[in-house]
């Protein structure tokens, strides 16, 4: 078979497979490549007769990427492969090309597979490849996540049941979770990991229901050693998906097997869920991402250029550029990753190749002027002593407890961020305190906000306030 010719044999498929052998080992290749055998190459799918559906679904999970990118390296113009059990009229079964998205089963007793008697399987979502533990970069704000998950991520006996990771958009919940699934493989290549979204776990439910196999939906949820949900929040207000979890969660923290979830908020914030679901979530170990540091966001940054040089060669960024933008861009690390492909991208195009502070400033003006909007000491005062649900007037008054005093210094913080004003000027509008006040304040809710998730988080909200205004 040639390059760019769209057919394949079954000679052809049989110079497929010898390629195969030397990327999968003789023994993969004698145990589940071999016996495939070609069937057709029709509108994109590779179909392969199988002995059994037991193979099918074990090929189809662990080593469809491989079969496509090998056949398509040849010209074959694959985009999924089927599978069907002795005759080709039999029904196939669909490989979606997530063969990394299984439950982590590699050994072939029947006992352990994931897919029963009637031939369903589950697959959770595919993991993503750069998600791992040295991938992510560990600050204040994420170290506490960071060492519960690499914790989790150890095996062995189970300690926190369920780990439960929660913050905001982008923060790395699901970065972690594909971290812990990576290394728990790595260790035991036995382990069954599942890992999905909520949504998925939701689909999956609905699809059994009406396809009348909640038996094996059962059995095959049961069956796992470590299960891990994403975006928990998601079943919020579904009522029989949650009834399910919850069984489904019983039943495996009685096996003592590891359950893994995130969600957007602590289990008691996510509203819509049962009682005894938060109940249970919040049984084991608790933990949040908080929003980044400034420290944390130039630590990201400079890791992220260096994986963006292979990509992006002769593209320099230029001296403090990298902590303008761990200044400016303090939303999430998604959007600070997005801000730093921009720069790249931009540099790419420009003779010199370097991005100065003039560029960047040019480039993410988007992106900083959400930032730069202005907001008056008047609209922060006004803003915080909302959120905190306290008077103007004890907001910049003399009284000391904590309740009228952490407010405080947190409108003197954002007055210092939101606008131009002088230490002295903020002073004067903060009851005439004195400028060292001020500063004291400020530096106080800055360490805060490393150290203590409820200042971090309302310190984001009214950022987020601010920036609307
Ligand atoms: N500490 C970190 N070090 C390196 N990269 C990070 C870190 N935190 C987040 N990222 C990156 O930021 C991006 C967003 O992270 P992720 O998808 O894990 O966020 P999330 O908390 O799951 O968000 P969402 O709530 O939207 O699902 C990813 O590309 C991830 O690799």
């Amino acid at each position: 078979m040639q390059k760019g010719d769209r057919r394949m044999t079954r000679d052809s498929w049989g110079i497929v497979k010898q390629d195969l052998k030397l990327k999968v080992g003789h023994n993969n290749f004698v145990t589940w490549i071999e016996p495939l055998e070609f069937g057709s190459l029709d509108d994109g799918i590779l179909t392969f007769r199988v002995p059994s559906m037991f193979i099918g679904n074990w090929v189809s999970r662990y080593f469809c990427d491989q079969i496509i990118d090998e056949a398509n390296a040849r010209g074959a113009g694959v985009r999924r492969l089927a599978f069907v059990v002795g005759e080709p009229a039999n029904r196939p079964v669909p490989c979606n090309g997530e063969p990394d998205a299984a439950p982590a089963d590699k050994a072939p007793a029947p006992a352990r597979t994931a897919a029963p008697a009637s031939g369903m399987t589950i697959t959770g979502a595919r993991l993503n490849e750069n998600y791992t533990f040295d991938a992510f970069v560990v600050g204040k704000p994420n170290e506490l996540a960071y060492s519960a998950a690499r914790r989790v991520a150890e095996g062995g006996p189970v300690t926190f049941n369920p780990l439960f990771l929660y913050g905001g958009v982008g923060l790395g919940k699901t970065h972690l979770m594909n971290a812990i699934a990576w290394e728990l493989r790595a260790r035991d290549p036995g382990a069954r990991v599942l890992y999905m979204s909520a949504e998925q776990f939701m689909y999956r439910f609905v699809q059994a229901l009406r396809d009348r196999q909640m038996i094996d939906f059962k059995q095959i949820f049961r069956s796992v050693d470590v299960l891990m949900v994403d975006d928990v929040q998601f079943i919020a207000g579904k009522d029989s998906t949650q009834e399910e979890f919850f069984h489904t969660f019983n039943a495996l923290i009685e096996q003592g097997k590891q359950i893994i979830i995130s969600a957007d908020t602590a289990p008691g914030e996510i509203s819509g869920l049962e009682r005894r679901v938060v109940s249970r979530l919040q049984s084991g170990l608790v933990v949040d991402l908080h929003p980044t540091s400034y420290e944390l966001r130039l630590g990201i940054l400079q890791r992220k250029v260096e994986q963006f040089r292979d990509q992006f060669a002769g593209v320099r960024i230029g001296e403090g550029v990298l902590e303008m933008v761990a200044h400016r861009i303090t939303s999430n690390v998604r959007e600070l990753e997005g801000a730093l492909m921009r720069l790249f991208a931009f540099g790419s195009l420009i003779d010199r190749g370097e991005v100065d502070q003039e560029a960047t400033r040019e480039c993410l003006s988007d992106l900083m002027r959400t930032y730069d909007r202005r907001a008056s000491i008047d609209e922060i005062q006004r803003k915080v002593a909302d959120h905190y649900n306290i008077r103007i007037s004890d907001l910049v008054g003399p009284k000391r407890t904590r309740i009228y005093s952490r407010p405080r210094q947190v409108a003197m913080f954002l007055a210092k961020e939101f606008t131009d004003r002088s230490l002295p000027e903020i002073g004067r509008r903060f009851g005439g305190r004195d400028h060292t006040t001020i500063l004291h304040g400020i530096r106080a809710i800055a360490k805060l906000c490393d150290t203590d998730s409820q200042t971090a988080e309302d310190v984001d909200m009214l950022r987020r306030v601010l920036r609307d205004i």
